[in-house]
């Protein structure tokens, strides 16, 4: 079995991939903490011949990781953000400063669709660029729903969104505070997304194809009218691409990877612009 892992800043998340079939046998999430230790929680090590990881936590948090893993797997894989990588340049000043997840999203999404707006809807809600061969523009980080909600210290930092909710609910004004919170994070998410990939198409004269991913992608999604695809493993699809283990990997297959919507066109994403920066 292949253990990947996506360490965030909130939660860990992980799954087993069997290296003959490239099935994914089970998958799960923990918290993010200081110690990392084998538990109930996470898979049986035993069974792991290889780990390959993504990490954005604190560096202690990596290393303790890795240094656990070690005595019981043979080959432990570290992604790291590179100035190049699978044909894409990193747009970033200091490349080594962009956040490991949203490198490992841009190259995944890049391999599949090849030019892509990358939004993974996590703690944060990142939206990154790379255009059709391979320049990775650099990117947006804003704060994620949950993060917003809690900024506000309004008392509602316990009333989730519900993740069912219909977008067109979620975009109605609130009459009650947990309502008006959840409603008003949601709009300022899904108004910034469309908003940034607009911007930037226009900016760049081209419609790329846009790929959500993270633990807040399908709520979100439910809000952005511009075609997109959700991809629940574009992270682990980087890590797939950056450490090919099974033949479905040297292959360039990626699990779990979506059909890519069309995108709409450059004149229709100006269009939705200009009619945006009237109001
Ligand atoms: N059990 C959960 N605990 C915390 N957040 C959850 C949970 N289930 C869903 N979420 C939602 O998922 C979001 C976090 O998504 P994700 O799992 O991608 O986080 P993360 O990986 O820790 O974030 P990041 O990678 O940005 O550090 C939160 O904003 C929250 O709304
Ligand atoms: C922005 C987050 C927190 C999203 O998980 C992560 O990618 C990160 O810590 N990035 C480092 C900063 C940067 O990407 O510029
Ligand atoms: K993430």
């Amino acid at each position: 079995m292949i253990l990947d892992l996506d360490i965030g800043n909130t939660l860990s998340k992980w799954r087993l991939k069997d290296v003959e079939s490239s099935e994914i046998r089970s998958r799960g999430a923990v918290w993010t903490r200081e110690e990392w230790r084998p538990g109930a929680d996470i898979p049986d090590l035993d069974v792991v011949e290889a780990v390959r990881i993504s990490s954005v936590a604190r560096a202690a948090v990596l290393n303790d990781t890795v240094q656990l893993l070690r005595h019981q797997v043979r080959q432990v894989y570290v992604a790291h953000s590179t100035a190049e990588a699978l044909g894409v340049v990193n747009g970033y000043e200091e490349p080594g400063r962009l956040g490991v997840d949203r490198w490992m999203g841009a190259l995944a999404g890049y391999q599949l669709a090849g030019g892509c707006c990358a939004v993974d809807c996590g703690s944060a809600i990142t939206v990154d660029f790379v255009l059709p061969g391979g320049r990775h523009l650099g990117g947006y980080i804003l704060p994620g729903l949950r993060l917003m909600k809690e900024s506000l210290k309004l008392g509602t930092r316990n009333v989730a969104i519900d993740p069912d909710s219909e977008a067109d609910e979620l975009l109605m004004p609130g009459r009650r505070t947990v309502e008006a919170v959840n409603h008003g994070i949601y709009m300022a998410a899904v108004s910034a997304v469309n908003r940034i990939y607009s911007e930037v198409c226009d900016q760049q004269g081209v419609a790329l194809p846009m790929l959500l991913t993270g633990g807040d992608a399908r709520v979100i999604s439910r809000g952005v009218q511009i075609p997109h695809s959700v991809w629940p493993d574009m992270v682990y699809g980087g890590l797939e691409a950056c450490f090919p283990l099974t033949l479905a990997e040297r292959a360039g297959k990626m699990a779990g990877a979506p059909r890519i919507a069309e995108p709409a066109s450059l004149e229709k994403i100006r269009a939705g612009l200009a009619f945006s920066m009237l109001l």
